[in-house]
């Protein structure tokens, strides 16, 4: 006998985070809809991302544009699913053409975490001690106030980061915390660093939820989830990504607020060494304009000699 089709299709990566947040909208959509779970497909997609994180990627190829998504895009694409979830700090700024981020979840703690066995904050490790992160914001900001560590490579879900602190792989390192809580491993965090200095990713924290633009059935399925603040100042740190995206590839910070409906964003660019640092804030209602304007005035503070220093990259 055939089975019934499914009331919608989600697909995702198949990291236990991934895993944790499909799992997450499709429980909110059963109860928005009143449909069982069961009648909910999630549909498990590698990624050029997860093939990269497998292999030994070099800091700068990783978090390529779309890396983490375009499998999944592709499906949608194809018809073989309906919905997308994505951790949004991983969503290129700009979409294929026929698909469309139309939701945001409400955001988890937008911090990054510390985590190391040995020591309890980053200013208590070794003299020259190793530093494990592929990121290359996480290097830049690590290196900013602590220049005598050496960055080494460290990738992998939330175990095997841990499993590779133990095996005295690196001293420390640093994760969104976001992620540690969805899996329920707060507790493995040493320390919150101040978001002021250590600035998250753009979109850091956020549950993206993406869908065809021709598709406005499944659209309206995931309106009700859209959490409208987080969704305002996602948009602005977007917005200001976007800007940057297209003239270099530096590493980049932000942190938003959102107060009666006014946005404030902090932006930030930094060389991989950390050693210099452009700073920018701008207010308003409009998040895509706030976003231009902080992203703007990186690039005029940086200047063309600075920036042109990435193109190659
Ligand atoms: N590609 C890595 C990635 N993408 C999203 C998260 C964490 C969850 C989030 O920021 O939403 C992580 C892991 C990390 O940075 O520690």
């Amino acid at each position: 006998m055939q089975s019934p089709a499914p009331f919608t299709r989600i697909g995702t990566r198949g990291s236990p985070l991934a895993l944790t947040q499909a799992r997450l909208v499709r429980k909110l959509l059963s109860a928005a809809h009143g449909v069982s779970e069961d009648d909910i497909a999630i549909e498990v997609i590698s990624t050029g991302g997860d093939r990269s994180q497998a292999s030994n990627a070099s800091l700068i190829e990783i978090g390529g544009k779309g890396l983490f998504t375009k499998e999944i895009d592709d499906a949608m694409l194809d018809g073989r699913i309906d919905i997308g979830v994505h951790s949004s700090k991983d969503v290129a700024t700009r979409l294929p053409d026929g698909i469309e981020l139309v939701g945001f979840l409400e955001r988890e703690d937008v911090r990054d975490a510390f985590m190391s066995v040995k020591v309890a904050s980053l200013d208590q490790l070794p003299e020259r001690g190793r530093f494990g992160t592929s990121s290359i914001r996480r290097a830049a900001q690590v290196l900013r106030v602590r220049p005598d560590l050496t960055i080494v490579p460290f990738r992998g879900n939330v175990g095997t980061r841990l499993q590779k602190l133990l095996d005295d792989v690196a001293d420390g390192t640093m994760l969104a915390m976001a992620g540690l809580n969805r899996l329920g491993e707060g507790h493995r965090a040493t320390a919150l660093l101040d978001p002021e200095i250590f600035m998250p990713a753009p979109a850091q924290g956020a549950i993206g939820i993406a869908v065809r633009s021709n598709d406005s059935k499944t659209a309206q399925l995931v309106a009700g989830l859209n959490h409208a603040p987080t969704h305002l100042t996602i948009t602005a740190e977007r917005a200001m990504l976007a800007v940057l995206d297209g003239s270099c590839r530096t590493p980049v910070g932000t942190l938003s607020r959102l107060d009666n409906g006014t946005v404030t964003l902090k932006g930030q660019i930094l060389s991989l060494d950390g050693k210099t640092v452009f700073d920018s804030i701008a207010s308003g209602t409009d998040p895509v304009v706030v976003g231009k304007q902080v992203g703007d005035d990186l690039i005029a503070q940086a200047g063309t000699e600075w920036l042109a220093q990435w193109a190659a990259l």
